[in-house]
This record gives C-alpha cells, structure tokens and sequence, in this order.
C-alpha cells in the first residue's frame, strides 16, 4: 500500500463518519479524536503527491521557527512569499487600529516599515520562542532545539527528546496557540532518527500537508546534525477535524491515486539555525497532481 493511502483514508474516515460538530472558527467541522499516521522517510518524504503540496512554503515556515523568529516580516521577505500567517496580525491591526487596509497593503507595509513591522508582524510567543527561548521560571532561556541536539548527540538512548510548544503560562499572549505542539525524537539501535509529533487540533486538508512536510524537514536538520540516518516519522493527532467548507475538496482528493514520493535532500550539513535556507534544499522527483483551492477558516 502507498503510505499516503493512510492520509486519504483518515479524510474518507473523517468524511464518513466524523462527529459534526461546531468550532471557534464558526465554520463547523467533522471531527475524529485521536488518529496516527506513521511513514518511513528512508523510502521517500511525505509531501503529498494526491494534490500539489507548496512544500517550500511549508519548509520556509519550519526555518523560521527553528531560528527562533515570531514575526511574519521574513516570511513575507524573498521567494517564495509565504503569507500563510497574515490573516492573523492582519486582524489584529484592524480590530485594534479600525483602520480598513487592504491584506496586500498590510503585508506591503510590513515589509517596507521597520516600525509598522515590529508593532503588528509579531505573532507573540509562538513556537519560534518557545523552541528557542522558552522562559524558565528563574529568568533562563531555554533552548530547547540545542538541547534535543545535545541529546541526540551525547545520550540517544534518552526518552526526554522532546521540543514542547504548549507553554501554558504564556498561551494568553500568542496570536493562535500552537497546533503541531509536541516534538519527541528517537534513536533505533542502527543510528535511525524517528520523530513523533503531536498535534491537538489538525486541519486535515490544509494543515496536515503543511506539517508533515515541515516535521520531515526538521527530522532531516536533526539527523544531518547528529550524524544519523532517517527513520520514522510518527504524526499523531488529537482533535482531526475536515472543515464542511472543505468536503467537496477532499471528495476530489480521495479520488485520485497517489505517485511515488518525492526524496528531501538536505545539503547544508551543520550550518548554524540562522544561516539553513531554502537553497539548502532540494526535492527530486516530485510529481503531483493539480492543487486543489481551498478557504482557510480564521
Ligand atoms: N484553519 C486553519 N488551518 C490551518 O492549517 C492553519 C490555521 N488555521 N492557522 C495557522 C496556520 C496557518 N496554516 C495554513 C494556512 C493556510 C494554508 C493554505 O492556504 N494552503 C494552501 C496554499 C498554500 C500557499 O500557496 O501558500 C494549500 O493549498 O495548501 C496552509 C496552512 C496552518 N495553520
Ligand atoms: O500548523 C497548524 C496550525 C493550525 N492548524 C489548524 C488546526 C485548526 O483547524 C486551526 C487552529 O484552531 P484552534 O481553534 O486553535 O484549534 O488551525 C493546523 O492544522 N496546523
């Protein structure tokens, strides 16, 4: 069975039998409590093949958490242009200022103003801070991408590889608390890097794509660091909800049949966080069908 049959069958569960139910959005979901999907990235990367996945989108968000960044202005910055979390600051600055800006003009100002930028691009303590400086209650700041790292590298067999977004102290200051909330690594005795992550609310058709390809690129950084090959990455979720504004998109996804997957190939080796880019990456051999145009519930 191709491993992405598992994700088209959770969307077929989800359409079947998913519990409707309302959600903060206002939109309505149909939702399933607790799904797993496990693939094996040493036979290819889970970047869906069954619509066009933006994975450069999708690594060019993991970055900026790995380097510690919560303002969307170097998202927006260069090629490509993520704009996956604007609508967010975006209504921000018009509930709070009343002022009626176009997206297109906000974004531009963001760009273009370092004081604009500062004031409204910052999405609060998300998981840039939390991964990279979370807040100890003596005043340290923890990183906990390095430790992990350190782990890996020092005590593989540990069962404390883990970098936790949900800082419940400070959930209240952050712009949307985090979703893909739990990273836990794992060492097989053959020197294979494993990954679970948690998420406790999972948008299965526009999220789930974004971070299984984000959690492979953050597998991949870790293992090239540590010296280790690629193993297992084990996606969980919590709360696995199909928008009712998504339905028809993902009755026309079920019905196509995937391609081979694509492999991710890292090439920066050690660099530091700051200095990986989107150049240090490379997908071959990625043939997807057409994407498919969906509504993002804000
Ligand atoms: N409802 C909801 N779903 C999410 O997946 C989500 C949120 N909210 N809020 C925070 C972030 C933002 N994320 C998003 C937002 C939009 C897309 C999206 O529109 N994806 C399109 C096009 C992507 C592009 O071209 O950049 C897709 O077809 O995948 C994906 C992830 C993931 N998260
Ligand atoms: O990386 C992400 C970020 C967000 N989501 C989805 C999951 C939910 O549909 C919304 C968040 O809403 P909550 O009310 O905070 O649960 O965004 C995702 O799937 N992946």
């Amino acid at each position: 069975m191709h491993p992405e049959q598992q994700y088209l069958d959770l969307m077929a569960r989800l359409l079947n039998e998913g519990d409707p139910r309302g959600d903060r959005t206002g939109v309505g979901t149909r939702s399933l409590f607790g799904q797993v999907l496990r693939f094996d990235l040493s036979r290819g990367t889970p970047v869906f093949t069954t619509k066009k996945v933006a994975w450069k989108h999708a690594a060019k968000e993991m970055l900026w958490f790995l380097r510690g960044d919560t303002n969307i202005r170097s998202l927006l910055e260069g090629s490509p242009r993520v704009t996956i979390w604007s609508d967010w600051p975006y209504q921000r600055y018009c509930r709070e200022t009343g002022d009626s800006i176009e997206m297109r003009e906000f974004e531009e100002r963001i760009l273009t103003d370092d004081d604009f930028a500062q004031a409204w691009g910052d999405l609060g303590p998300v998981y840039g801070k939390q991964w990279r400086r979370w807040l100890a209650s003596d005043g340290r700041e923890i990183d906990q991408v390095e430790t992990a790292l350190d782990l890996l590298k020092h005590d593989p067999n540990s069962r404390r590889i883990i970098v936790e977004g949900w800082n419940v102290g400070e959930l209240d200051q952050m712009t949307l608390p985090p979703c893909h909330k739990t990273y836990q690594f794992w060492v097989s005795g053959e020197g294979r890097l494993s990954l679970m992550l948690t998420q406790r609310s999972a948008d299965v058709l526009l999220g789930v794509p974004f971070n299984c390809v984000g959690a492979s690129v953050f597998l991949h950084l870790m293992a090239a660091k540590a010296g280790l090959d690629v193993g297992e990455l084990v996606w969980c979720g919590a709360d696995v909800h199909l928008y009712q504004n998504h339905v028809e998109q993902a009755a026309i996804q079920i019905a196509r049949t995937p391609t081979p997957w694509p492999s991710l190939v890292y090439s920066g080796g050690d660099l530091a966080w700051e200095a990986i880019g989107l150049e240090h990456f490379e997908l071959l051999n990625y043939d997807p069908a057409p994407a498919i145009p969906a509504p993002v519930a804000v």
